[in-house]
């Protein structure tokens, strides 16, 4: 599919002046204020568009179609940077590094009103010099109307033929751009999902998930939800309209959001072959807990199976989200199936050696395998960050397996299908250990089609294949030494 199939509708009807416009000295429109506050919040303060939005949706008061419009602005903008520079960059005539900041993001916004959003050129760019005098001054409002003015000149698909190397000398090149991807993350997914892939997956990055909804079992139903049910997990609906937290069973904490993904990462746990330990009830560990998500669902589980449920999280304010995922909002103590949740390091855990039955290990990871839902996400990794993530993924799975009681089992996973994260991880733990086996995932994530991870027994999940996240998942069994 071309890139300017991405588009999506999002034409916005100019409305007549507001009161207090003059000629000439229009205020800014709310909802494109709005998008340029959450830029600048993601590139001053390195905030999270997401958590963010929220926040500068409710300041300025927009809701319905212009919150949308707000939303799809700053957050297509974000996702789609890398291609508006590109074509910014032949727009102008010193380098993108020269332009202020502030109108920068005035441009990438305009970028994606002309080129994705079907906003009239007019509109979109008269709107944009109004943001540049609100927002920067009146010096470069010229520079914003020339620069945009040359953007309307063609399609997104006739820029990227312009602007982007050759697919056919240089496919991750012209990926980059037409995909708007760093080059190493084109280079790091196409080695894990395969050239003839990459582009469905890269495309697929581009358009954002819809809501996925889990039913903590025993807590809530599907049913309640509403919703589609999910192909794979059976606690899972996705959303068709709504949102999520005008559902009661999600405003009292019996149901959650959670990528279906993530679902069967938990389901995986709690479904693998673990002989019983006399009459001992199971205990079980999430050796990286922080927000919470998969705590809860297993939690649920565990208490389905007599099982209590450790929740460890290193950050403390990320553990305190654990914590509150965990408490029954009604009665305020904990869900049953939990017995504690602890604010520790995992490479040097606060837990006694052999006393686990069954471990998480969701590390820290690169979330190359989770750019659908977080616009800016790409931006903000660098192939650096793979080296220090590797080493804290190794030490967390081998503590881990230290965990473990011989028979039970480790369950490692990440939200990156990327190779070093992945597959080389689990083979240097698996070299260096002769205590653990790799052992294959049967269960609910097993039977997903055309799952098979990088190694044999291993799942790998992909957006483009499953609409889930690309996680990786690798089922390790402490053995005797
Ligand atoms: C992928 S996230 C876990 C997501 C979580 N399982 C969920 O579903 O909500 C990884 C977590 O590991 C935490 N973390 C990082 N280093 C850690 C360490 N040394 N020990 C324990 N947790 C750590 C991070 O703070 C982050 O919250």
């Amino acid at each position: 599919m071309s890139p300017s199939n991405r588009r999506r509708p999002g034409r916005r009807p100019q409305g007549p002046r507001r009161p207090g416009e003059r000629g000439g000295t229009r205020p800014a429109d709310p909802a494109r204020l709005a998008a340029f506050e959450v830029l600048k919040a993601v590139r001053v303060d390195e905030a999270y568009a997401n958590l963010v939005l929220p926040h500068v949706l409710g300041r300025l008061g927009l809701e319905g179609r212009d919150a949308a419009f707000a939303t799809e602005l700053a957050s297509g903008t974000l996702r789609q940077q890398g291609t508006y520079d590109a074509v910014l960059a032949a727009c102008i005539d010193r380098p993108l590094a020269k332009v202020e900041a502030k109108v920068l993001d005035v441009l990438r916004l305009g970028a994606h009103q002309v080129l994705s959003m079907r906003v009239p050129d007019h509109a979109a760019i008269s709107t944009s010099v109004d943001l540049t005098r609100a927002k920067v001054g009146q010096g470069p409002a010229g520079f914003v109307n020339a620069v945009l003015r040359k953007v309307t000149r063609k399609s997104l698909d006739e820029w990227v033929a312009e602007v982007a190397p050759s697919r056919e000398q240089d496919h991750d090149g012209w990926a980059t751009v037409a995909f708007s991807h760093p080059r190493w993350v084109v280079e790091r997914l196409a080695e894990a999902v395969g050239r003839d892939q990459v582009d469905a997956l890269l495309e697929a990055d581009n358009v954002p998930p819809s809501v996925t909804l889990v039913a903590r079992p025993g807590r809530a139903t599907v049913d309640e939800l509403g919703g589609t049910p999910t192909s794979y997990s059976p606690y899972g609906v996705t959303l068709d309209a709504g949102s999520p937290a005008a559902i009661a069973a999600v405003a009292e904490g019996r149901a959650g959001v959670q990528d279906e993904g993530s679902q069967l990462v938990a389901i995986a746990l709690a479904e693998a072959a673990v002989e019983r330990d006399g009459d001992r009830a199971e205990s079980w560990l999430d050796l990286c807990a922080g927000p919470g998500g998969k705590s809860a669902l297993l939690a649920a589980l565990a208490a389905h199976q007599g099982a209590a449920l450790v929740a460890n999280e290193r950050q403390p304010h990320r553990a305190g989200l654990v914590l509150a995922n965990l408490t029954d909002r009604s009665a305020g103590s904990p869900v049953d199936g939990v017995s504690g949740v602890v604010a520790g390091d995992g490479a040097k855990p606060p837990f006694k050696d052999a006393t686990f039955d069954r471990i998480l290990v969701d590390a820290p990871c690169t979330g190359l395998g989770a750019l659908r839902r977080r616009p800016e996400a790409r931006w903000r990794r660098a192939t650096a960050d793979l080296d220090v993530l590797v080493g804290l993924q190794r030490s967390l799975l081998d503590r881990a397996i230290d965990l473990t009681r011989p028979g039970g089992v480790v369950l490692y996973a990440t939200c990156s299908p990327v190779l070093a994260e992945t597959r080389d991880v689990v083979q240097a733990v698996l070299a260096d250990r002769s205590d653990v086996r790799l052992e294959p995932i049967v269960a609910t994530a097993g039977k997903v089609p055309d799952s098979a991870g990088p190694i044999e027994g291993t799942v790998q999940l992909w957006p483009h294949r499953h609409g889930t996240d690309a996680m990786f998942l690798a089922l390790l069994r402490r053995t005797p030494a």
